[in-house]
């Protein structure tokens, strides 16, 4: 069930805010958290939810990948919000604090055949991460890794040390069921080159791309989850390479000193393969 698409940029946008839903429109983001959730307050839940099917309604959001965050099954909003949300025509409907397969379960009773996202944000969720990643219905995880470190008493730090147990174990679980997996926000959004590393890191993990709360984190988010030119070279110069000594009956090729197999030449055809969506994605 892996998705195909683009997904290195990924930005949460209140639902409240006609104006920030109106400025996605020509964001270059691979896609949107429509949130009803945490950037909504309290007093503007109900409304929120009238202002976000009207902007679905509208368009206008392209090829972009159309995620609603609805709010927990156990608060006052959240059932009203999934029964709201499967009419809005959004690509996915994603829950947060998922801590067992149970509550996707509870969100699939209302939401029918709609596809399903789970925020990972709770030690629970964190420890059935596998349990969770198979559910039938599910395709993506979301960290959470605001509400994570929140849950776990953690101090920030840049390595993210304190978190990297949590982000294993959903990457791992993510990667056993082919789910799509986006790493948590990056809080200090005029800080572009804490964001970068914080990109190459989860990149490095294996992350498809990181969650976003503000515009300005767009272009570091999208450079530092796409394939780099000298990647796509390498990648192009190991298939040429691989195909040259297979023609030849040999299993091993060297390219720049390092021995090329046929699961090395996997790999390069699915970076070449991304280069290409994210062209795509970007001719619109
Ligand atoms: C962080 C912000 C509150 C800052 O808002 P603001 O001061 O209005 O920013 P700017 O004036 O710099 O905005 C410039 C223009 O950009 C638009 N804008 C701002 N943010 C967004 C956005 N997220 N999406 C689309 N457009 C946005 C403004 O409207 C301005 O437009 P214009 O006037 O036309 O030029 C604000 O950025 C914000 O609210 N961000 C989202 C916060 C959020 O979504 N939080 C919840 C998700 S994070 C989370 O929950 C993580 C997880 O659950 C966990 O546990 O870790
Ligand atoms: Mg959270």
């Amino acid at each position: 069930m892996s998705l195909d698409r683009p997904l290195r940029s990924v930005l949460y946008i209140p639902a409240s805010k006609p104006r920030a839903l109106d400025k996605a429109r020509g964001l270059p983001v691979d896609a949107i958290i429509f949130d009803l959730e945490d950037a909504v307050t309290a007093e503007e839940k109900e409304t929120a939810r009238g202002t976000l099917a009207e902007a679905l309604a509208q368009g206008g959001y392209g090829a972009r990948m159309k995620i609603i965050r609805i709010n927990g099954l156990d608060t006052a909003w959240g059932a009203d919000d999934a029964r709201a949300a499967a009419d809005m025509g959004a690509d996915a409907i994603l829950l947060p604090k998922v801590s067992s397969p149970a509550d996707l379960d509870a969100l699939a009773a209302i939401t029918g055949d709609a596809p399903l996202w789970a925020m990972m944000e709770t030690p629970a969720g964190m420890l059935n991460a596998a349990a969770i990643a198979a559910h039938p219905k599910l395709q993506g995880l979301v960290m959470g890794t605001n509400d994570l470190a929140k849950e776990l008493n953690t101090r920030a730090r840049a390595d993210r040390l304190p978190l990297q147990a949590g982000l294993g174990l959903c990457l791992l679980a993510a990667k056993a069921h082919g789910l799509a997996i986006v790493d948590g926000v990056y809080n200090a959004f005029k800080d572009d080159e804490g964001l970068a590393l914080e990109c190459e890191q989860g990149r490095d993990m294996g992350f498809d791309g990181k969650t976003l709360i503000h515009p300005a984190q767009v272009d570091v988010t999208n450079t530092a989850y796409s394939p780099s030119e000298a990647e796509i070279d390498t990648a192009r110069r190991q298939i040429e390479a691989f195909d040259a000594v297979e023609a030849s009956g040999q299993g091993v090729a060297v390219v720049d000193g390092k021995i090329v197999e046929n699961l090395h030449v996997e790999t390069a055809r699915k970076l070449i393969a991304q280069a290409e969506a994210i062209a795509a994605m970007a001719e619109g």
